[in-house]
């Protein structure tokens, strides 16, 4: 016979784990609400914080540029747990990245990320420290120096003129160029890193563009780090696992492809025969590169390089669909220089002034990574009079930046010209304008980026007059944005292709 415990049901345990679960979180909480002098920010509730202010339609950023309109450039906010730094003004930015540099050069080590990343070891999301400085070393001056970029020409030129062709094939009828502008990006990506063997590329380009998007998710279990039971019931961190799982997989037997067989061919030399040659030399050190850490910096090299590079061509083309004087500035300028040749390649792209103005008023309305990859303070300190604790999650909201009328005049619209003649840059010294981030974990593939950037703009500007379908009006271009590892577009940008024959 069946033995039913009346308050031994379902009920009786969700409702018996709730209020555990309760108990724990009002206890962190009081313990955690100190009277400091913290920098100011709207009220919070116990226990959810100020996350109630950020259940909007808005995304992250602009629900926070909304917020700092009210609080200020350095507002502070309590999300469940978790103290978060939103800093919103280039002197603060600054501060942060600049004067206070080493103090807020870790990462947080959050959910999804640490499991992407196999358990911080990658040199995206790992903490600061000896083992990120080797790392970052190894980044710098051999997988993305602009020799190494350089080396990478042939690559960028022939998957580019793939990306041409496929296009031209569809003359006259509706292009999806999100979709093909990004197996472009991923296809460099990809051919930089493996070589042309991989018989997994297509299989693991997919896993990579589900798992990017899903690390953009917001995840319970982060901003309740006490509350261990979040992470066990988590559904992301399953699906994060699982994908991980299979990516692994290829990455393995692509490394044990590259032992065995990649010995005597030594030319077009990709980045895991880079890091294999990096592990034999490190073999009897003390700090030796492991075959996960060698993952762990690949797939950086896919999360941190593709979606970004992709989402700036697509928010470049859009703005000059939806400005079409700029359009035609910028097809004259192209077909000026390169129609003595007949042909786009990289040669003469240092040329083109106004594209790469476009570029960078393109990175200045659509930075790739809105809010920067999250930092966090390692000490106790004090910025502008205020305390920050240590531990303090700092989100450095660089489109709340480049947005702003007091540092941009006309702020919201699209002029390319306010950078022709000016000295501002992305090096991370112009803190009004830091699409690559600054300071110690400043992003080191600006080149590798921005020359998988220019090439295919060039190239669409070239051959192509572009039309808006179904007789929508330039103006009428939707540019909604959506979050994930980096901002793009939330539909996908269709258009009709006019082959120029010059
Ligand atoms: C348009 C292209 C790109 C943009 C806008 C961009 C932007 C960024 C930003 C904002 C950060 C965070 C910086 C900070 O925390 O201060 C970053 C970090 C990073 N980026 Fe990029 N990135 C781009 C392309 C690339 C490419 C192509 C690669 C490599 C293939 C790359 C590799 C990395 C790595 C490894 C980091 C982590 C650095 C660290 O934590 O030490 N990025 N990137």
């Amino acid at each position: 016979m069946e033995f039913h415990n009346p308050f031994f049901n379902s009920t009786f345990i969700c409702s018996f784990l709730f209020l555990f679960v309760l108990l724990k979180i009002v206890k962190k909480w009081s313990c955690n609400n100190s009277s400091i002098n913290l920098p100011p920010g709207p009220w919070t509730l116990p226990i959810i914080g100020n996350m109630h202010q950020l259940i909007s339609n808005s995304l992250p950023h602009q629900c926070f540029k909304n917020l700092a309109d009210t609080y200020g450039p350095l507002m502070h906010l309590k999300l469940g747990e978790v103290s978060y730094l939103i800093v919103s003004s280039p002197s603060m930015a600054k501060e942060i990245m600049k004067t206070h540099d080493l103090n807020f050069c870790d990462r947080p080590n959050l959910l999804l990320s640490t499991i992407f990343s196999y358990n911080a070891i990658d040199i995206i999301f790992s903490p600061y420290g000896e083992h990120w400085r080797q790392l970052r070393k190894i980044c710098v001056l051999q997988l993305l120096s602009a020799k190494r970029v350089q080396s990478f020409r042939y690559i960028r030129e022939e998957e580019v003129s793939n990306l041409v062709k496929s296009i031209s094939a569809s003359e006259g009828s509706i292009v999806n160029l999100s979709h093909k502008i990004f197996l472009m990006t991923s296809g460099i990506t990809t051919r930089a890193a493996f070589g042309k063997r991989s018989k997994h590329q297509e299989a693991f380009k997919s896993a990579i563009k589900e798992i990017a998007s899903l690390l953009g998710e917001f995840c319970i279990a982060d901003v309740y780090p006490s509350v261990k039971m979040f992470q066990w019931v988590s559904r992301a961190k399953t699906k994060v696992e699982k994908l991980h799982k299979e990516i692994d997989m290829i990455l393995q037997d692509i490394i044990v492809d590259h032992k065995n067989i990649h010995k005597e061919e030594s030319k077009d030399e990709d980045l895991v025969d880079t890091l294999l040659k990096i592990q034999q030399e490190n073999d009897h050190s003390h700090n030796p590169l492991t075959d996960n850490n060698m993952k762990a910096i690949i797939l950086d090299m896919f999360g941190a390089g593709t979606e970004t590079s992709s989402g700036a061509v697509l928010w470049g083309i859009s703005e000059m669909v939806k400005n079409p004087k700029i359009m035609e500035k910028a097809q004259a300028e192209v077909r000026k220089v390169f129609d003595k040749k007949g042909y786009v390649d990289e040669t003469e792209l240092h040329q083109l002034i106004y594209l790469k103005s476009i570029i960078r008023e393109t990175l200045r309305l659509h930075p790739s990574v809105p809010l920067l990859v999250p930092r966090e303070s390692r000490e106790r300190c004090q910025i502008n009079g205020y305390e920050i604790p240590a531990k303090t999650r700092v989100a450095i909201n660089v489109w709340a930046i480049g947005r702003d009328e007091r540092y941009w005049a006309e702020a919201e619209s699209f002029k390319p010209e306010r950078f022709l003649n000016s000295t501002i840059d992305f090096k991370g010294t112009n803190f009004e304008y830091i699409p690559f981030g600054a300071g110690r974990r400043m992003c080191p593939g600006m080149a590798f980026g921005l020359s998988n950037i220019e090439l295919p703009l060039a190239q669409l500007l070239y051959h192509f007059d572009w039309k808006l379908p179904n007789g929508m009006k330039n103006e009428e271009l939707d540019m909604t944005e959506s979050f994930g590892m980096a901002i793009g577009r939330k539909h996908d940008l269709c258009l009709i292709p006019i082959t120029r024959r010059p």
